[in-house]
C-alpha cells in the first residue's frame, strides 16, 4: 500500500496499531478478539423530500465500536465521501480516545453520504430528522449518544434532539450532545475541540521549554475545530503563519489574525478570495496565496492537522518539515507515515489525545442533562483543562519511561483500561 489511502484500507490501517499494543501490554484471548471488530453496524437509507417535490434517498451508517466502558459516543458526519469503512474506523478511534481520557463511554460514529452544501436549510433539517428516525432504535442516553462532526453543528444537533424527543414522547436531552445551549447544550462545547488541542500543545510545549511566542504554527483546515484552536492559540501568543481550506491556503510570515478570516468564511468566502488587508479588515499585511497542500510542507514548528484523515501519507511524509505534528482531525497521519515521522524524531501529538476536548465537553453536557444542571462556562473549561492535564501527563510520562511515541503511550493507556473492564466482566458474558 502506498500514498494516500482510500477508505477501503482505512480500518485495516487503524487496526494495525492495535496489535503492537496487545503484545506490549499483554492483552490476550477474549479481549483481543472483541477489540478487533465493531459490535454493531447499522446501515440505513434516509429518504428526503426535496424542496422541488422530488425524493432523494441518502445512504447512512451508525457504528458502535464497543459499549464496554459505557454507551457508544461519537459524532455524525455529513460528507459526500463518507463510507461504512470510514465510519467504522472513526468509531474505533472514538472507543480508544474515550478510554484514553477516562470517559465512561465506548466508541460510536455516524455518517450520511451527502454534500450538505447542495441542500437548502429545510432539506438539511429533513435529512437530520430522517437520520435520527432511522437510527433511533439504537440511540439513547445509556446506549449511543451522537454529537457533531464534519459538516454538522449545534443547529443540526438541535433538530436531531427535537426529533428524538418526538419519538420518545418526552424530553431526553442526554440522548444527543453538542446541542445549542437553549436546548440543553453545554456552554463551551462549540470551542471545546480547539481549546482541548491547545491545552495539549501547551502542556507539551511547557515540557519542551518552548514559549508560544517563539512557536510558528500552520493549520490545515479552517472549520469548527481549526478555527477555535487558531483563535485561542493566537490569543495565547503562538504565531499562526498559515491556514488552508479545501480549495487553497494562505501564508503570512508575520502571523495571521483568525477572526477576520472567520468573519469572511461565514459569508462563504474561500481563503483565496478574501480581502486580506484594507481600511476595514486586516488578516495580515503580508498575506501570500499558496496551493492547498503546500501548507503541509512548510518549515514551521508545529503542523496542526484539522481537516480529514489520511492527509500525511507515504508519498508526502518526507516533505513534511514541521518540527512537531498536532493531530486535531481524526486519523490525519497514516500508520506508515507515522512510523517515518517517529524514526525522524518528529513528535506527533496524537488525535486520541489532542482532539478529545470535544468529547470531554460532550460528556460534561451529558452529565449536566442527566442531573438537570447548567454549569458556567468557566467551570466547564476548568474541568476540561484539569482532565486533559492529568491524562496528558500520564501519557507524556509513559512515553518517556517506555521510550515510545506519544501515540503508542496513549493507545497503551486506553486499551489497558478497556481490556481491564472486559476481564472484570467475567468469562461467561456473551453480550456487552
Ligand atoms: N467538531 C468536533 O467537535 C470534532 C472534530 N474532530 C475532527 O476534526 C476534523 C475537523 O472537524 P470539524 O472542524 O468539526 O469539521 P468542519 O466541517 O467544521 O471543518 C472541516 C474543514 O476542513 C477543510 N478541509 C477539508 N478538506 C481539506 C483539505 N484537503 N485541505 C485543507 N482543508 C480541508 C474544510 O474546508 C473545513 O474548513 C475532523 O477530522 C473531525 O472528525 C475531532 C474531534 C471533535
Ligand atoms: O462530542 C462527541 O461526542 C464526539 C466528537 C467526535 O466525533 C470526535 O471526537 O471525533
Amino acid at each position: 500500500m502506498s500514498g494516500q489511502m482510500d477508505h477501503a484500507n482505512l480500518f485495516d490501517d487503524a487496526r494495525s496499531r492495535l496489535e503492537e499494543v496487545f503484545d506490549a501490554i499483554g492483552v490476550q484471548g477474549d479481549a483481543r478478539e472483541r477489540l478487533r471488530q465493531p459490535s454493531l453496524s447499522l446501515q440505513v437509507s434516509v429518504p428526503v423530500r426535496m424542496d422541488d417535490g422530488s425524493l432523494r434517498v441518502f445512504p447512512g451508517w451508525r457504528v458502535q465500536y464497543n459499549n464496554i466502558l459505557g454507551p457508544a459516543k461519537g459524532g455524525i458526519r455529513f460528507h459526500p465521501e463518507v463510507s461504512q469503512e470510514e465510519v467504522t474506523t472513526l468509531s474505533f478511534w472514538m472507543a480508544v480516545k474515550c478510554a484514553v481520557v477516562d470517559l465512561p463511554y465506548g466508541g460510536g460514529k455516524g455518517g450520511v453520504k451527502v454534500d450538505p452544501k447542495q441542500l437548502s436549510k429545510l432539506e438539511l433539517e429533513r435529512l437530520a430528522r430522517g437520520y435520527v428516525r432511522a437510527i433511533a432504535d439504537i440511540m439513547g442516553p445509556d446506549r449511543d449518544i451522537p454529537a457533531p462532526d464534519v459538516n454538522t453543528n449545534a443547529t443540526v444537533m438541535g433538530w436531531m434532539a427535537d426529533e428524538f424527543d418526538h419519538l420518545a414522547r418526552g424530553k431526553v436531552p442526554a440522548a444527543i450532545t453538542g446541542k445549542p445551549p437553549a436546548l440543553g447544550g453545554s456552554l463551551g462545547r462549540v470551542a471545546a475541540t480547539g481549546r482541548g488541542a491547545l491545552h495539549v500543545l501547551d502542556l507539551w510545549a511547557a515540557r519542551e521549554r518552548r514559549k508560544p511566542e517563539e512557536t510558528t504554527v500552520a493549520i490545515q483546515g479552517f472549520g469548527n475545530a481549526a478555527y477555535h484552536f487558531a483563535r485561542l492559540a493566537h490569543e495565547r501568543g503562538y504565531r499562526i503563519v498559515a491556514v488552508s481550506d479545501s480549495k487553497g491556503a494562505i501564508y503570512s510570515r508575520e502571523g495571521l489574525d483568525p477572526d477576520p478570516i472567520m468573519e469572511q468564511k461565514t459569508h462563504n468566502q474561500r481563503l483565496h478570495d478574501m480581502v486580506y488587508c484594507d481600511d476595514s479588515v486586516c488578516i495580515a499585511d503580508d498575506v501570500e496565496k499558496l496551493e492547498r497542500d503546500e501548507l503541509l510542507t512548510l518549515e514551521v514548528d508545529v503542523l496542526a492537522l484539522a481537516a480529514l484523515e489520511n492527509q500525511i501519507h507515504e508519498d508526502n511524509v518526507d516533505q513534511v518539515k514541521a518540527r512537531a505534528v498536532l493531530e486535531i482531525a481524526n486519523g490525519p497521519v497514516t500508520s506508515q507515515a507515522d512510523e517515518r515521522l517517529e524514526k525522524r524524531g518528529v513528535p506527533v501529538l496524537p488525535d486520541v489525545l489532542a482532539n478529545t476536548g470535544g468529547v470531554i465537553v460532550s460528556y460534561y453536557e451529558w452529565v449536566q442533562n442527566r442531573n438537570g444542571e447548567r454549569w458556567a462556562e468557566e467551570n466547564v473549561n476548568a474541568r476540561l483543562a484539569e482532565r486533559l492535564e492529568r491524562q496528558s501527563q500520564l501519557i507524556f510520562e509513559r512515553a518517556e519511561r517506555e521510550e515510545i511515541s506519544y501515540r503508542k503511550a496513549a493507545y497503551r493507556q486506553g486499551i489497558e483500561r478497556i481490556a481491564e473492564a472486559i476481564q472484570l466482566r467475567g468469562n461467561c458474558q456473551d453480550s456487552e
